[in-house]
């Protein structure tokens, strides 16, 4: 089901010929807290999906987001069929996207959450392929990495068809905080954040560029940029979460555009380059893990993880990333 954006209908038209009928695409969320109301809302407002199914263990709040939503329908740019759902309409959908489970709370990390959320997670998993489920995941609760592995374990689903929010967010704070410093549209900014979404990831300024100019050969040739400043920039994008969550409690715009952002790259087929967490097998060096890397996106979920040539302090920050997920991971996938 998830292969064909189109149906080739046999009956004959008009004009004798086939017709093609636009198969419509639905996307059901789970968990419409924060992040999955903010993500149903920003879906809303680009138009991407024909139909938006919301499911939470709290009823009445993902009843009373589906009710509020509709009633911004007459100012969206396209009709979204909006509704309060089960699990059972899973069954026809392409797209499943999580953000049911536990935040953080000040103080504490993404990878604090790893036991109270891959308890959720068994359950969730459980009950989406009970309806036959054959689709795409995308999965964006904290810590997104190793969810993103159970997800694939719960499902047996294969590797490309699940796929974590990884660090889109931080990629996007990244440009976004460059974009503002070399003062250039942030979208011309092409620079990555790969590794864990949290403490451990890392900035590639080994293929960050503006323009086509790297930034390394920017700061050595311009006085008034300065490394120092760019290692800041880092530490800002690594710790914003914390800084958000200090002052508001929790972050979610951001994912949530990030999310919207994928989901469209998979439902209109788009090959575009994001950096997901993605199953690696071999790439990088590394195995049976899912982490942030650079990927292209399409129908099918991961065409293919790119592969950049990182430099020696680079592969041995990533190296580090693994092997801290992989510690965390092991006692909740060894029994
Ligand atoms: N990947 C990323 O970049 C980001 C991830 N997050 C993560 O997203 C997750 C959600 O965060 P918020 O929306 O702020 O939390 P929230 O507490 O506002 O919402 C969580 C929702 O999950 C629901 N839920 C809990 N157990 C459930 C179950 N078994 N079935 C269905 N629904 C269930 C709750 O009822 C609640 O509505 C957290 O783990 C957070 O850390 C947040 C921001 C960025
Ligand atoms: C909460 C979280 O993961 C973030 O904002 O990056």
């Amino acid at each position: 089901m998830y292969v064909d954006a189109y149906e080739i209908s046999g009956g004959s038209s008009a004009k004798g010929g086939f017709e093609l009928r636009n198969r419509v695409n639905r996307v059901v969320l789970i968990g419409t807290g924060a992040v999955g109301s903010s993500y149903a809302f920003a879906m809303l407002n680009q138009g991407v999906a024909e139909e938006l199914v919301l499911i939470d263990l709290n009823k009445e709040k993902s009843e009373g987001d589906a009710m509020d939503l509709n009633h911004g329908m007459p100012f969206a740019p396209s009709p979204t069929k909006i509704w309060f759902g089960g699990y059972a309409d899973c069954g026809d959908a392409d797209i499943v996207v999580i953000c049911a489970g536990a935040n953080q709370k000040p103080g504490e990390t993404r990878l604090d959450l790893v036991e109270k959320n891959a308890n959720i997670f068994k359950g969730i998993v459980g009950d989406v392929m009970s309806s036959g489920f054959d689709g795409i995941f995308i999965v964006a609760t904290n810590p997104v990495d190793i969810l993103t592995y159970a997800v694939r374990k719960y499902s047996g689903l294969p590797k490309e068809r699940v796929i974590g929010s990884g660090t889109i967010l931080d990629t996007a704070r990244f440009r976004f905080l460059l974009g503002d410093y070399f003062n250039i549209d942030t979208r011309n900014v092409h620079a990555y954040i790969i590794g864990e979404h949290g403490d451990t990831e890392l900035p590639v300024w080994s293929h960050a560029d503006i323009g086509g100019k790297p930034i390394k050969t920017i700061i050595e040739e311009r006085e008034d940029y300065k490394q120092e400043d760019l290692d800041n920039i880092f530490i800002n994008v690594r710790d914003a979460a914390y800084h958000i969550i200090q002052r508001k409690g929790a972050t979610y715009y951001g994912i949530a555009m990030g999310l919207v952002r994928l989901t469209k790259a998979i439902l209109q087929n788009e090959n575009s380059i994001l950096t997901v967490s993605a199953y690696l097998d071999g790439e990088y060096g590394q195995s049976d893990i899912y982490i942030g890397v650079p990927a292209i996106v399409n129908r099918g979920g991961i065409r293919e993880v790119l592969e950049f040539e990182l430099s020696k302090e680079e592969q041995e920050q990533f190296q580090h990333s693994v092997q801290v997920l992989k510690k965390v991971m092991e006692p909740v996938f060894s029994s």
